[in-house]
Formats: structure tokens, sequence, C-alpha cells
């Protein structure tokens, strides 16, 4: 096989994207390698209409289509280990993930230029990237909000920056940026899973295959397998923090003690709310809506269950509302309930992703050391005290039935701190753990090394305030038009 000029190490949002940009915009030849979902015979035949149908995403976790990693136990945590869904496929989280389409706030592109420090990285070039990549996605306006949503919409608005979400959706069905690379004949895509990188000296100048298969590319390799993933493949290729990847049973030829570390994540904490039965939100639809969706894509099957939310106390604090039991859902027997689920937009608490061994088919280790700094265990308390103050507003107030979670017995700041422990969840956004000005630099070069690069959420200096898949896509738009116009 001839090398192409470019290796793109998975399929997800980055990959896709750049994959996209850098073949049919800029002339480049590219090898795209994203490993087959995992399709055994109970698993085959679902995953179809869970993929197009908005409502059904939460059938796709710990299925064919995700890592389905968990994290360590944790002592913040009441001792729990969390899911912890990556996904896995052409499209990579985007495949799985809840579709919200949150445009990055002017905040989030400053943390970007100061991690930077370079004049390609102003607020106005990541505001410019931003603007290219909603354009490739067209992110569509909810077509279908649930009442305790609409509720929600009118009680938290003189209290916050309340919205519906735009959500990533083509005629109200899941779309991902897999779809750009319909019509790219540049790009070839390998389904496998990359071992390693493969250097001479400290050059980038192929990838290792989980079956031995080496592919070389003649101009650059990139590395978008994702913020669990892509630390874990520059361990196996020896570049790490040296004692760790002794311990693993690798040798680092290249000493960086930041890969993998300053790993941070928002932790949601559900605050659930009984309401009427004749209010349920339900996957079993009528015909009529079945219709509906199907023909014109409308309906409740469009609802990505976290359909609103919102910015609260100085973009402190983040709100997703869904018309479910968040923790229940979509179990069959779950009972009627809203959720007005809260998350720190700014964590201070980092953790780490580590391997365990020199195997890469063994999970890594995921320490995401959530609640580790006081700040968030406060932020995420006045979150509860916010939920519980918007369900007091009118619409809300005198239609909403009790308390489930925490409970409104649960008032002290210690009762809700126990609640937090037993019940918060991962909102899915980890981010960090090769970040920009400590692993890769301005060009997104990892530091050390030549034609090698990181372009996806690991490279996150913070995360964002809001969801995060719309910076992922600003960030390989612009990384790719550095490409396209370095010498
Ligand atoms: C359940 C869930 C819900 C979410 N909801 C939202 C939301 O509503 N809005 C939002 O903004 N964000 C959401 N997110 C987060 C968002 O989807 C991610 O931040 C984003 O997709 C990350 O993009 P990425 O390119 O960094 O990684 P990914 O999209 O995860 O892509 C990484 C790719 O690399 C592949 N890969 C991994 N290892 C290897 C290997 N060894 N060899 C080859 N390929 C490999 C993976 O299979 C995957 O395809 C959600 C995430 C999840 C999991």
């Amino acid at each position: 096989m001839l090398p192409s000029d470019i290796i793109i190490i998975g399929a997800g949002s980055a990959g896709c994207t750049l994959a996209h940009l850098l073949s049919d915009q800029h002339g480049f030849s590219v090898t795209l390698i994203e490993p087959a979902t995992i399709e055994t015979p109970q698993t085959f035949l679902a995953p179809e209409i869970d993929r197009t149908r908005p409502a059904r995403w939460l059938k796709l976790l710990a299925g064919p289509n995700d890592w389905d990693y968990a994290t360590v136990a944790s002592k913040s945590l009441a001792g729990r280990a969390l899911n912890c869904p990556r996904g896995r496929g052409m499209g990579g989280s985007s495949r799985i993930n809840a579709m919200i389409w949150f445009p990055p706030t002017h905040d989030d592109f400053k943390r970007f230029s100061a991690a930077a420090a370079d004049a390609r990285w102003s607020t106005e070039s990541l505001r410019s990237a931003y603007q290219s990549a909603e354009r490739l996605v067209q992110p569509e306006p909810a077509r279908w909000i649930s009442e305790p949503a609409q509720r929600f919409l009118r009680a938290a608005s003189p209290l916050g920056h309340a919205m519906a979400y735009p959500r990533m959706n083509r005629d109200g069905r899941r779309w991902t940026p897999a779809a750009l690379l319909l019509n790219s004949p540049g790009v070839q895509t390998i389904r496998a899973t990359v071992d390693r990188i493969r250097f001479r000296d400290n050059r980038a100048i192929g990838v290792e295959l989980a079956d031995g298969t080496q592919i070389s590319a003649s101009k650059q390799v990139i590395l978008s397998a994702g913020s669990i993933a892509s630390p874990t493949i520059l361990m196996r290729s020896g570049i790490g923090p040296r004692d760790g990847l002794r311990d693993a049973g690798v040798k680092a030829w290249l000493d960086a003690p930041d890969v993998g570390q300053h790993l941070q994540d928002h932790l949601v904490m559900p605050v659930i709310f009984s309401i009427d039965a004749g209010t349920r939100f339900d996957l079993n639809v009528s015909p009529r809506d079945l219709a509906r969706f199907e023909v014109l894509g409308q309906g409740p099957l469009t609802s990505n269950i976290a359909e609103a939310g919102g910015l609260f106390a100085n973009d402190a604090i983040q709100i997703h509302v869904t018309p479910t039991h968040y923790l229940r859902f979509p179990q069959p027997n779950a009972a009627s309930a809203m959720t007005i689920a809260v998350n720190a937009t700014q964590p201070t608490s980092r953790g780490h992703v580590a391997i365990r061994s020199r195997n890469a088919s063994d999970p890594p280790q995921i320490d995401p050391n959530y609640l580790a700094d006081r700040e968030d265990v406060e932020t995420t308390i006045a979150g509860v005290k916010l939920a519980r103050a918007i369900a007091m507003q009118l619409p809300l107030q005198n239609w909403i039935g009790p308390e489930l979670l925490p409970g409104s017995k649960r008032t002290s700041d210690e009762g809700i701190v126990k609640s937090i422990s037993r019940y918060a969840q991962t909102l899915y956004h980890p981010v960090g753990t090769c970040g920009l000005g400590r692993v890769v630099d301005a060009n997104l070069s990892v530091i050390g090394t030549e034609r090698l690069s990181v372009v996806d959420a690991s490279v996150f200096p913070e995360v964002t305030v809001g969801n995060p898949n719309a910076m992922v896509m600003t960030l390989a738009t612009l990384f790719a038009n550095q490409i396209a116009t370095s010498p």
C-alpha cells in the first residue's frame, strides 16, 4: 500500500472533520483508522433504529458502539466506579452522544488563546473556525419540546440563560461528522485498532496496528482517538511519564510527565421531581407519532432527552433538563419524573488516565478524581439549591410533584453532599489529557517530536463551559487551516 500524506487515528468528532477538510478542501491523501464496532449476535440488530432516532440515544450506551470504560472506584463518590462511555465506530462519541450543539463561549476561546500563546489562536481566529465548523454541522433547532422542558424554560428564564438546545441532527435524525466522508475519494478508511505510533528518531513515520500491520505516512500522523485513548496510544508508543510507563512495562524514549494527567470532566447531579403519569415521556410512541417521525422528522422521537438547559450563576453552573427520571430511564418501570440536572462548569479537580500494561486491549485506568477540590462540592451544592429554586417558579411550581432526589428532607449541605456522592454521574466530557501548552504546542504537535499532532478533546487546556463537541470540531477546523497554510 502506498503511504498517504496523512494518517488520522480515530474517526470521531475531530478525526472525521479533519479527514474531510484535509482531503476534500486541502487535497491531501488521508488514511483514517477506526476500529469496527463490536457486534455480537445479541447486539447486531438493535443499533440502527437507536442510531437514527434521537430519543433512543441512551440505548446505545454499553452496546457495540461503546468502548464502555469504567472509572476507578472513588471515595468522594461513596466508593462507586462510574461508567465512562466513549463512542466506537465511524463518528466516535458523536455516534452515541446526546447531540447537544453548544457553541463555545467567549471565555472558552480566551482559555484556548491563553494556553496556546500564539497569534494564530486569537479569539477571532477561534470564532471564525467555529463558524466554519457550524457551517459543516448545520445544527438544527429543537423540533419538539416536552411539557416539562417547556415549563422549565419559562420558570428558569428570569434566573439565568435558559435555552432549548440546538442539536447535531438532520431532519430530526441523528447526524455525525462521519456523514462528511460519504463523498471523500481522498480518504481511505481502515477498520482496525492502532497499537502504537512508529518513529524514526523523534519523527513519526506511521503506525502499527494491533495485528502487527505497519502503515506509513509521508507527511504527518494525527492522533484523534479522544481524551481516554489518545494519551494511552502515546504511552504505548513510549511517550509519557517515565515511572508510570516503566510500571506498565513500557520503556519511555520521551519522558513527558503531563501525558494522561490533568483529566477534567463535568460531574452532573440529577435533581429529580415526580410528575403526573399523563405527561410521562415514553419511547413506546403511538403509531401516529412514529409516522410523524418517519415522514416529517417531527414529534417526540426527535427529543434528545436532554432537551433544554442553560448557564446560570455567571456561567458557573450548567443545567440539563430531561422529561425523565435521570437515573432510571429508559427502564420500562422508571417512575414518571422530570430532572433538573446540575453541574459545575469549570471544575477545579483534576485526575489522570494511565495504561496498566503494554497490551492495547487492556482497559486503561481512568481516575477523574471528581470532587477532590472542595470548591467543586460547593458549586454542586449551589446547583442543587438552584434547581430547587427553579422548581418553585411558575409555571413549574403549581405543576411539578414531590422531589424524589435528593429528596425534600435533605435540606442541609451535608445531606445534599451525601446524595451527590451516591448519585452524581459523568456528563461524558473528559478532556485535557494531552493538554495544549503542556503536551502539545500551538501547532498541536507533541512537544519533543516531529510530524506528530494530537487533535481532539484531549488537548483542551480546560473543559468548555458547556458541552464540548462544538469546540472539538472548532479545533479540527483551526488545525486543518493551519496545516494547509504551513510550509
Ligand atoms: C454518551 C455521551 C453523550 C455526550 N453528549 C454530548 C452532547 O450532547 N453534546 C456535546 O457537545 N458533547 C457530548 N458528548 C461529548 C462529545 O461527544 C465528545 O467530547 C466528542 O465526541 C469528543 O470528540 P473526539 O474526537 O475527541 O473523540 P471521539 O469522538 O470519542 O473519537 C475518538 C475516536 O477514536 C477511536 N479510537 C480509540 N482508540 C483507537 C485506536 N486505538 N485506534 C484507532 N481508533 C481509536 C474511537 O473509536 C473513536 O471513534 C457526549 C459524549 C458521550 C460519550
